[in-house]
């Protein structure tokens, strides 16, 4: 049976108020079930990093609701707040802003565990060895400066730098839109196997349209802070309904063959199409 991890209701936030003022998010409903990813998609300014953050708690909403299993995120206390912050990941887009850039791969993956207080010095080695080989890093990978890696090697540290957590849900804001061409494809084949490895779910939010067909398994279309349209990616990304949905499709690139791996499903190598 299907549990659902996240329940957003009617979720609004604005940031300035009048009456010509728009929400950056508004009236947002959806629910992501346990293990499973929910993509949403919409141009620059539609409010998707603002939906993220008011998931992570990191902004308050000012309307609606967000629970996750069961427990209202509005309504916790510190304490619930700061297990629920290892249980829910936030990745940002641009792992060169996101990491601390004086500091080891070792130095950085260790400091969540530090802030969390978690584990013995032995299991956090444990758990910083388990991540890096989750984003298939080597482990000589540890010595080095986070300023001496590559932007995919970053972004993969980044995504490690969550894992020693052991979340359960990772919030993906453009997770590879920083990243060439080329190491793109590496970073989504990490999150593809991981999803299998783990069993975590993702709420994975993207401007490309190929991403959120790579990796969502039901996904929203945002306009304007708004969900135009949502449902299975098979039904929005084949048969968009809404005009705004129909557009996006129709100027994405590669389209066919990126819904050809997601329906295979043995989720071969993801080619270099994003
Ligand atoms: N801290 C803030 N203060 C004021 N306005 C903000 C703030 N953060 C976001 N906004 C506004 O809210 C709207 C939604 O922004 P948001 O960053 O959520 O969009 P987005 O879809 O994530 O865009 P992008 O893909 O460019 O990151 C925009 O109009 C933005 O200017």
């Amino acid at each position: 049976m299907t549990t659902d991890s996240f329940v957003c209701e009617r979720l609004t936030k604005s940031f300035a108020h009048g009456p010509d003022a728009a929400p950056a998010v508004d009236d947002v409903s959806f629910t992501l079930g346990t293990g499973r990813s929910f993509g949403i998609v919409g141009e620059s300014g539609a409010g998707k990093s603002t939906l993220l953050k008011c998931l992570v708690g990191l902004l308050p909403a000012d309307g609606g609701r967000v629970t996750y299993e069961g427990q209202d995120v509005g309504r916790m206390s510190r304490q619930e707040m700061r297990a629920y912050r290892r249980r829910v990941q936030l990745v940002l887009q641009d792992p060169y802003t996101s990491l601390p850039v004086n500091a080891t791969v070792a130095q950085a993956l260790e400091e969540p565990l530090a802030i969390h207080r978690l584990g013995s010095s032995q299991d956090r080695r444990a758990r910083i060895l388990r991540a890096l080989e989750s984003v298939s890093l080597a482990q000589r990978t540890l010595d080095r400066g986070i300023r001496t890696l590559s932007g995919g090697q970053r972004q993969r540290v980044a995504i490690a730098r969550a894992l020693v957590l052991d979340p359960q849900t990772l919030l993906l804001d453009e997770p590879v839109s920083a990243l060439d061409v080329s190491v793109r494809a590496q970073v989504l084949n990490v999150l593809i196997d991981l999803q299998e490895e783990r069993g975590l779910g993702y709420v994975v939010v993207s401007h490309d349209l190929n991403v959120i067909k790579i990796l969502a398994d039901e996904v929203a279309v945002m306009l304007k802070g708004r969900f135009v349209e949502q449902g299975s990616a098979t039904q929005v990304l084949y048969s968009p309904r809404h005009e705004y949905s129909q557009l996006l499709v129709s100027v994405a690139p590669s389209v066919e063959r990126s819904l050809e791996n997601r329906a295979q499903r043995e989720r071969p190598a993801v080619a270099g199409t994003v």
